[in-house]
């Protein structure tokens, strides 16, 4: 029985403004998608991986990933997350029994993570995503129209009112890898396969389409290095973050 990990990387990386997909994007001089792939291989939980790519960049993703300590395949993506994950689950044989998925644009999710994820699910738990602590007080927001335009010319900014405070002790911010029952995953996605085409419907993770499914989903505590890059910011981080390891 194997374990294999799907590592998505199909997407453009619009919100880090860049010319290039940003599963390309070096931290730390290395591509996204190699330290991503290394740290899913470094595990020693993993034996195969597949990558999701942006339609027509698989040989550059080949290229990107370079020499992998675990065989690595390439399929392309689609429209949105869950699309690509789909895709890459199409890979998936009948001797694979764990699947684990997870983002290039988590980049230095740490090998003890991808462990912990594996051996969770290896224990009996069908669905097992790691998560952390949410630290800022979250309130719930609906639109209350905008603020008047600036003497100086300076356009409307939109206003939200405050519906809520919530009770943060019982929220957790969701990282990558999540792990599946290879059989649960694949169900999950058959019955979520409506969803797919369109950001707007599309589950945001994996572990959305189980809950639908009404099947429990299980949390191991997740690490703060497995930060996902969205913003130039983030970046600046990940890269602090390497330089101190
Ligand atoms: N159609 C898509 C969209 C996203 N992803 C992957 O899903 C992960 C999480 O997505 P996100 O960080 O939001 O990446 P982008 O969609 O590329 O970012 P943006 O929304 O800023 O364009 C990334 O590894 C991304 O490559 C994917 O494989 N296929
Ligand atoms: C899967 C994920 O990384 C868990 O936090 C996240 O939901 C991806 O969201 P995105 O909006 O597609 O970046």
């Amino acid at each position: 029985m194997t374990t294999l990990a799907i590592l998505t990387a199909a997407g453009s990386g619009t919100r880090l403004g860049r010319e290039i997909p940003k599963a390309f994007v070096d931290v730390g001089g290395v591509p996204m998608i190699a330290l991503a792939a290394r740290g899913l291989a470094a595990s020693g939980v993993v034996d195969a991986v597949v990558i999701t790519a942006p339609p027509g960049r698989s040989a550059d993703m080949v290229a990107a990933v370079g020499p992998l300590s675990v065989p690595c395949d390439v399929v392309e993506g689609g429209a949105t997350r869950q699309a690509s994950v789909a895709a890459g689950l199409g890979r998936a044989d009948a001797a694979t029994d764990v699947v684990l998925v997870h983002d290039a644009a988590r980049p230095l999710a740490p090998p003890a993570l991808v462990e912990r994820v594996v051996t969770a699910v290896r224990s009996g738990r069908s669905a097992v995503v790691p998560g952390l602590p949410v630290t800022d007080t979250i309130k719930r927001v609906v639109p209350d129209g905008g603020s008047p335009a600036a003497p100086g010319g300076e356009s409307a900014q939109p206003v939200e009112r405050v519906v809520d405070t919530l009770d943060r002790t019982a929220l957790r911010a969701v990282q990558t890898p999540q792990g599946f029952d290879r059989e649960l995953l694949q169900r999950a996605h058959a019955e979520g396969a409506a969803r797919a085409a369109a950001e707007h419907l599309a589950a945001t993770d994996d572990a959305g389409l189980v809950e639908a499914l009404g099947v429990p989903v299980h949390m191991v505590r997740g690490d703060a290095a497995a930060l996902k890059i969205t913003t130039a910011h983030d970046l600046a981080v990940a890269e602090l973050l390497l330089e101190g390891r």
